[in-house]
């Protein structure tokens, strides 16, 4: 446990600390859409600051590098894929001289002007597909039906965090999603990554103890 934690990429790591401390990561009892009562909930929503947009599109653009795996546009499912997405396109340009188009979608067709639901960059080519959590997949499964009706390629799929846990009979939706559309989703933390950091603290005891709960009851 103690040799993961410290091979445990870095920025892992500081994503797992800066997320408790905006509480964009927090601990308690809260009901999921699946409604499921969950000892912990994770919200990008909180990441609410110049400061923490900028931050997690640096931690979005080092974990797409480190993926290697190959895009031409961004996007970014309504509502909050949408900064996750503009704030990655930035980190990619800025620190890593990448300049990758980015797109996202409204919630709600627009019929005057620059109508129709999609804005930003054309959605063509192979498109990497970025979003905080994914709980049923309904999500994603309505981002795909776009990216396939213009004719252009999923390329990969990055979220915030996988927590690994049963949705459709044993698998989850996570994986579902794997291999219905044969493309990866990788996560910048996973659930396994969130126990292995509260079995290192002091005094989050209890909350290790309710998550362990929750995973042998849902998790994959
Ligand atoms: O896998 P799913 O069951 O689709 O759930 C995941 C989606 O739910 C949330 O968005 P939501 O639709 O609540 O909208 P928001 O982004 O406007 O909060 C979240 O941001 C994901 O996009
Ligand atoms: O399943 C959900 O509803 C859910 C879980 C979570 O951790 N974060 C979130 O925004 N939704």
């Amino acid at each position: 446990m103690l040799n993961s934690y410290f091979y445990m990429k870095e920025y892992k790591h500081q994503f797992i600390e800066y997320a408790l401390n905006t509480a964009a990561l927090q601990f308690g009892k809260f009901t999921l859409k699946s409604g499921r009562i969950s000892p912990y909930f994770f919200n990008t929503g909180l990441f609410n600051t110049g400061l923490d947009l900028s931050f997690l599109g640096r931690i979005y653009a080092a974990a797409l590098i480190d993926a290697s795996i190959e895009f031409n546009v961004l996007f970014g499912p309504a509502y909050k894929g949408i900064p996750i997405t503009i704030t990655t396109a930035i980190a990619l340009a800025e620190l890593y001289d990448r300049n990758v188009p980015y797109c996202f979608n409204r919630k709600e067709n627009k019929n005057y002007g620059d109508g129709g639901i999609l804005v930003g960059s054309k959605l063509q080519g192979k498109i990497m597909l970025l979003d905080d959590v994914i709980t049923s997949g309904i999500t994603i499964h309505e981002s795909m039906d776009m990216i396939i009706n213009h004719q252009a390629t999923p390329a990969g799929i990055l979220i915030s965090l996988n927590r690994q846990e049963k949705s459709c009979g044993d698998i989850s939706a996570i994986q579902a999603i794997e291999l219905t559309y044969n493309c990866q989703v990788m996560a910048i933390i996973t659930l396994k990554d969130i126990i292995e950091y509260l079995a290192l603290q002091r005094n989050m005891e209890a909350n290790l103890t309710a998550v362990l709960a929750y995973q042998q009851q849902y998790g994959i």
